[in-house]
């Protein structure tokens, strides 16, 4: 498989798989929804099913375990939905620190603004605080957002990414891409680009991404390549999803028909990148 490209052998995979334990010990108390979901017996036990999904031809490693993809079960099952909806929400507490603070300049001439994903809205809500001249939607499945009440400039729209996404200056991407297969993000990044803000016949606006760089040389010398790693194995494994290099990235952008795109290495592990049509 892809993902396996570097790991030599049974122990590195199992050493990486011991890195969330690591992390688990040393996190901050504040991410430690994130890695109780990665160490929660629903998300262990494909690990244990991957030779059988190497020879079958199930959607991912995940499915084999559990009968149904991850979406399907977070759908049925209340605590398995609450609490990655929790840890979703952790991430994004840390997260959108750092980008309404250090990256305040992504938003400039920005005045709508939709998290694609958005779960149950933390990012959006954080960048609707921040910048109050910004409309900003939450759009995720009915089941996460339904239920949820918006405020002066946040609203919920419940719906389908990959059959329409509602219309902005700026489409938002945290933590979606890397879930999917090449051929998935195209249609993703396709209806993301339909759905910038036109201005006559051109489209005035941008896709924000918000995802790993694997390998991404101007990275901080202290990012662990080991968690960038882990990462990837846990995006196979559960949804048959990957972590890109900058090569993959741009090959999905010009796929997808967008012009250009600019990475800002301001995440650690992660980055933010810019892409326009
Ligand atoms: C890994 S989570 C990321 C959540 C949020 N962006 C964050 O970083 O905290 C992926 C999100 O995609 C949503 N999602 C999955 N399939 C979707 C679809 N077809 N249309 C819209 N949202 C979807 C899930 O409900 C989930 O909230």
């Amino acid at each position: 498989q892809q993902n396996l490209n570097g790991i030599n052998s049974n122990q590195e995979v199992y050493s990486l798989s011991q890195s969330a334990h690591l992390l688990l010990e040393d996190s901050p108390l504040s991410m430690r929804p994130l890695l109780l979901i990665l160490l929660d017996p629903v998300f262990t036990k494909p690990w244990d099913c991957l030779s059988t999904w190497f020879r079958n031809d199930e959607v991912a490693a995940f499915s084999v375990a559990h009968g149904k993809t991850i979406w399907e079960y977070t759908g049925q099952d209340p605590r398995l939905n609450n609490l990655f909806n929790e840890a979703m929400a952790s991430d994004s507490i840390l997260v959108s620190k750092v980008i309404v603070s250090k990256c305040k300049g992504i938003f400039e001439g920005v005045n709508s603004l939709v998290d694609v994903g958005g779960g149950t809205g933390t990012m959006a809500k954080a960048i609707s605080e921040a910048f109050p001249h910004i409309d900003c939607t939450v759009f995720d499945l009915p089941r996460v957002v339904s239920d949820l009440q918006g405020s002066k400039n946040l609203k919920y729209v419940a719906g389908d990414m990959f059959e329409a996404v509602p219309s902005a200056d700026a489409l938002l991407l945290k933590w979606i891409l890397h879930d999917w297969g090449d051929e998935d993000c195209i249609k993703i990044l396709e209806q993301c680009k339909q759905a910038i803000t036109r201005n006559g016949k051109q489209r005035v606006g941008k896709v924000i991404i918000i995802d790993m760089v694997r390998e991404n040389k101007n990275r901080d010398e202290a990012v662990s390549t080991e968690t960038q790693l882990f990462f990837d194995l846990e995006m196979m494994v559960t949804l048959n999803g990957m972590e890109r290099n900058e090569k993959e990235w741009a090959k999905l952008f010009f796929d997808a028909g967008f012009l250009n795109y600019k990475i800002h290495p301001v995440l650690g592990t992660r980055a933010l990148i810019e892409l326009h049509p």
